[in-house]
């Protein structure tokens, strides 16, 4: 470690107490950490114009955001967007590892002030133009920068590996959707460290880094209807809402501005020429379900490496590229409730505490026969956490929230060959349909539809158990996804 350098900005620090006084902020740090630190950036045109911090904690802390606002001056944003906590640490020779974590702290604020200035109405982005501004042209799709969605996992990882090779010009973007500090989510795909992980990831491969502070969208559109509809009783599906109107919405709008035509990610899925989903070459990880209510016009700008490869080959890619993420586990549940139980987390965040009642099974003269934890944590066609055991197995029928009674009977009880949908948007004609799924871990099923005057009905080749109302399904020509509905 330099020390001189380091006394230095220590001494006198570049920016300190300098805030532009018009700028996009970013802050970082808090009170559980002891040290916080907010940087504060004007851009103008294609260049960061001004660029100053405040500082409280350690010095280390000061000298990263005076390092910071040192190489902030005159850059551009595309190069500020390639400050690395490396590149901070290597101003002074090295940071000692407990210093370490001021760099990073200096790095987040400054990619979430950047991702701020970018998302800010209409400021050109990392290439000094935007795809919306006149004299341009439209961005190359083909070749041009392509926006990659990396959310710090092995899928997206190597998504941006794959962009890169044909787009040189590519940006990276993280949303920071959920972080909540008395859940300590750091798994989950959400959390700070996911960004860190995500940000260090797009700078290995030369990629400039933005953030973008998600977190009231998210809780506003996915995780308070999550609430509600527990609240109500029904089973809802947030995946299909966040990538279909949260996520992908804002990494759109983003790639506007920053003059990408397109927007890679990490999502098991694939595109046909005239313009619809289909799916994954992989049926085990294929998330076409999760994006079968996009529009075709969306499904256009979309771009999905992985939709050719098998999990086993994506995890090698990653590992010959030496990514430290090839080997981290594939994520099982919901991403904002990682580190935290599903029961827990509604207890917490929509006041829906566990609230004991009746099972009444009505294969034994609706008899009590045991006792739930609340019906709102049950969805039809549940099998598991039903206690019992011996016997027959007895799956959920229905419930009902308003008496907090948790219906089960026998299998064929649930056993259906027609499914009524409702909000029904085809891209092909009805006749086309042969196939449907009902759920996201389900194989496609053999279907027709119906479109009768009083609604649309699938009808099931192989009675299938009936779906929970409010889950989403989706509609098949083959491996094309021509159609998507929710189960009514
Ligand atoms: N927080 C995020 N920021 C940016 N992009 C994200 C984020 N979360 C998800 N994505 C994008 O959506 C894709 C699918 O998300 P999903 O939550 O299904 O992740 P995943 O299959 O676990 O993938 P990964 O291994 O990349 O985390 C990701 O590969 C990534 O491109």
């Amino acid at each position: 470690m330099a020390d001189w350098r380091y006394e230095e900005h220590l001494r006198a620090p570049t920016g300190r107490g300098a805030l532009p006084r018009a700028g996009h902020d970013g802050v970082a740090g808090g009170a559980a950490c002891g040290d916080l630190v907010r940087l504060r950036i004007a851009v103008d045109g294609d260049r960061v114009a001004a660029a100053g911090f405040v500082a409280e904690g350690c010095g280390a802390l000061t000298v990263c955001g005076s390092i910071a606002c040192e190489l902030l001056d005159g850059a551009t944003v595309r190069d500020a967007a390639r400050i690395s906590v490396d590149a901070l640490a290597a101003e002074v020779g090295g940071l000692h590892p407990g210093k370490r974590h001021a760099a990073e702290l200096v790095a987040d604020a400054l990619h979430r002030a950047l991702g701020a200035a970018v998302a800010a109405d209409g400021r050109p982005g990392p290439r000094g133009r935007s795809a919306a501004a006149p004299g341009h042209g439209a961005p190359d799709a083909t070749t041009g920068p392509t926006l990659v969605a990396m959310s710090g996992g092995v899928d997206s990882a190597v998504a941006a590996l794959m962009a890169v090779r044909d787009h040189p010009d590519a940006v990276a973007v993280t949303l920071e959707l959920w972080r909540d500090p008395a859940n300590d989510a750091e798994s989950s795909c959400c959390s700070h460290s996911a960004v860190r992980r995500a940000r260090d990831l797009a700078h290995r491969m030369g990629l400039p880094h933005l953030t973008l502070d998600l977190r009231d969208a998210f809780r506003a559109g996915v995780v308070d209807p999550w609430i509600a509809e527990h609240r109500a009783g029904r089973t809802p599906n947030p995946c299909v809402r966040c990538n279909g109107h949260v996520r992908l919405d804002a990494m759109l709008e983003l790639a506007d501005r920053v003059g990408c035509a397109t927007l890679t990610t990490g999502h098991y899925a694939r595109t046909t020429a005239d313009g619809l989903l289909r799916l994954a070459v992989d049926p085990g990880k294929d998330q076409a379900y999760m994006l079968s209510a996009l529009s075709p016009e969306t499904i256009a700008r979309m771009r999905f490496p992985l939709g050719e490869l098998e999990k086993p080959a994506v995890r090698a890619i990653a590992a010959d590229a030496d990514l430290p993420v090839a080997r981290t586990p594939d994520s099982q549940d919901l991403c904002f409730l990682a580190g935290t139980g599903r029961s827990a987390f509604l207890e917490r965040h929509g006041d829906l505490p566990d609230r004991p009642g009746p099972i009444r099974d009505l294969d034994r003269d609706a008899r009590v026969v045991g006792e739930h934890r609340g019906a709102h944590h049950y969805t039809v066609g549940q099998r598991r956490g039903l206690g019992g055991g011996a016997g027959e197995p007895r799956y959920v029928v229905g419930t009902d929230v308003a008496e907090n009674v948790v219906t089960i009977g026998r299998r064929e009880r649930l056993l259906t060959d027609r499914v009524a949908l409702e909000g029904l948007v085809l891209h092909r004609p009805a006749e086309v349909v042969d196939g449907v799924k009902l759920r996201y871990r389900q194989p496609p099923q053999a279907a027709t539809l119906d479109q009768a005057p009083e609604g649309a009905t699938v009808r099931l080749a192989t009675p299938q158990l009936r779906p929970a109302a409010g889950q989403a399904a989706m509609l098949l020509a083959g491996d094309v996804v021509v159609g998507s509905a929710t189960i009514a």
